[in-house]
């Protein structure tokens, strides 16, 4: 008798709760935002509203192809804190960037990073453990000096030489000219050289040859996207949904040959001076080191390279010649020699400015609150927070960089004291900090204080529409798409 009660209650119980099955999954999914947004220290930060319930506001931001613009919004709104996310802090004073960069503090790279190409094997763009990542590093580390990078001078120049007799062309025959995607594909061969003592070809052939320039991009933003919930593409990565992804189905192929390709010749072949290269060094490392740094390594930090280097540059040069162009006060006419290019304070000025104010890193960096928690900027942040650095945001710091900190003002370079030229240079994030700072900074800087001065010596360069700045979509990088300009040859 009693077993029948207690199965007739049963019965009635699981009976309410199928007829009322769906408010009880709305009230515990309720909850559950509730607890999400409230029960954490973040709860005192301002922040937009449904940041504080979901990462899926950050999905959205990414999808936009403007995060920059948002974080800087965010922060124009809420102040130098703002949660941005159920267990992220964003900070918009550079003294933030400084301990949060600052080596030894503990911060490491959060999961976000897990997700970009090459995300397989890691690179040390993706390796997120730190022994691991400062293991590849210190095997990575010396042909990206920048006695190395100036070793491939012969070769670089030669590509240069090519780039502008195809620049020539546009100048005679006058007409437009996309300048951005001719500096994209320099920046690539530019990257072929110093990865595999091998270009890919993009300038003789003047298109983006299999599509890679744009998978690469494609791939970027995808990944910037699903990078705002790692754990999905976790728990997908067997389902070959991705490969269904623009990005996914070219497979960016040309650059797996080339890699694969010299890598297969250079193994077991003594190399001579004109091969030297970031993939042959890598593979003497490897050589020497097999069980530290291994054969998959090799291929996935050479290839992390021209994911890392070739947008990002072609970014910056993009700005500068944008900003340059179309500002009336900012002329290059000074400008004679490039390997002169550092000692021109003007030139220079112009460059800091653009990277300033258009770094090329447009999305979040992002690093994990180590534990203990720790104080950044004069606020304790506990221990396993995610907190994000936005170069687009720390470079508008007024306080540091003056009340038009949102405009192009090159002469702030040219008349800072020089306490304030060096907080100004203290400031500036566009190749991160720390332990993992740009790692392809010389040779991007080498590569750009060449290029730009010789394009500017060599060519009158008019914007065809100065009213208009070319569009642009931010992935993890800012890329632009439109620079279109006349030449005319000095
Ligand atoms: C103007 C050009 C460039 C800019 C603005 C730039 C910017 C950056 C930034 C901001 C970071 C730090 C990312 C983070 O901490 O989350 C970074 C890291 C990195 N960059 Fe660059 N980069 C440039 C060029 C290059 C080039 C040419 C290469 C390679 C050939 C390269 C390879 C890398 C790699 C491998 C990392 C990861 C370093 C690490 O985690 O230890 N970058 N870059």
């Amino acid at each position: 008798m009693e077993g029948v009660t207690r199965h007739l209650e049963r019965s009635k119980l699981w009976s309410i709760f199928t007829k009322h099955a769906a408010s009880i999954l709305i009230v515990a999914f309720l909850l559950h935002l509730l607890h999400t947004r409230y029960n954490t220290q973040l709860r005192r930060f301002p922040g937009p509203f449904l940041a504080s319930f979901t990462s899926l506001w950050q999905v959205w931001v990414a999808s936009s192809g403007k995060a920059e613009e948002y974080y800087m919004e965010v922060h124009r709104k809420y102040g130098p804190v703002a949660r941005i996310g159920p267990n992220e802090i964003s900070f918009a004073a550079p003294a933030a960037g400084r301990s949060i960069f600052k080596t030894g503090q503990g911060f490491h790279k959060t999961e976000f990073y897990t997700v970009f190409l090459p995300n397989n094997i890691k690179d040390i763009f993706t390796e997120i453990g730190e022994d691991v990542h400062a293991t590849k590093k210190r095997y990575t580390v010396p042909p990206y000096s920048l006695s190395s990078v100036q070793q491939h001078t012969a070769q670089i120049d030669a590509l240069m030489v090519k780039f502008l007799q195809k620049l020539d062309d546009f100048a005679y025959q006058g007409v437009a000219c996309d300048l951005g995607k001719w500096l994209h594909y320099l920046a690539f061969d530019t990257l072929g050289e110093f990865a595999f003592a091998n270009h890919f070809g993009f300038v003789d052939a003047g298109t983006d040859m299999n599509n890679t320039i744009a998978t690469i991009s494609d791939s970027t933003y995808e990944s910037g996207i699903i990078a705002q919930m790692p754990f999905v593409e976790r728990w997908t990565r067997s389902i070959p949904i991705w490969n269904y992804l623009p990005s996914g189905k070219n497979k960016l192929f040309l650059l797996f040959n080339k890699s694969t390709e010299v890598l297969q010749r250079f193994q077991g072949k003594e190399t001579g001076e004109r091969e030297k290269c970031l993939l042959r060094s890598l593979l003497e490392a490897h050589q020497a080191n097999p069980d530290k740094f291994n054969l998959n390594d090799v291929l996935a930090v050479s290839m992390g390279a021209i994911g890392a280097g070739s947008d990002s540059t072609a970014s910056t040069m993009n700005s500068f010649c944008w900003h340059v162009l179309s500002n009336p006060h900012a002329p290059l006419s000074d400008i004679v020699q490039f390997h002169e290019a550092l000692e021109l304070p003007y030139f220079q000025a112009c460059l800091k400015e653009v990277m300033r104010l258009q770094p090329a890193v447009g999305m979040n960096i992002t690093r994990q609150v180590p534990a203990g928690g720790t104080e950044i900027d004069g606020v304790y942040v506990q221990e396993g927070t995610q907190v994000a650095l936005n170069g687009w945001v720390l470079h508008r710091d007024k306080e540091t960089f003056g009340s038009d900190a949102d405009v192009f003002n090159l002469e702030r370079w040219l008349k800072a004291s020089e306490q304030e030229l060096k907080m100004m240079e203290r400031s500036l994030f566009q190749f991160g900090g720390g332990s993992h700072v740009c790692i392809g900074r010389h040779l991007a800087l080498f590569e750009i204080n060449k290029t730009l001065p010789q394009v500017f010596r060599q060519y009158n360069i008019r914007v065809v529409d100065p009213t208009h700045p070319p569009a642009h979509r931010t992935g993890f990088f800012y890329i632009q798409d439109g620079l279109r300009v006349y030449l005319e040859k000095r």
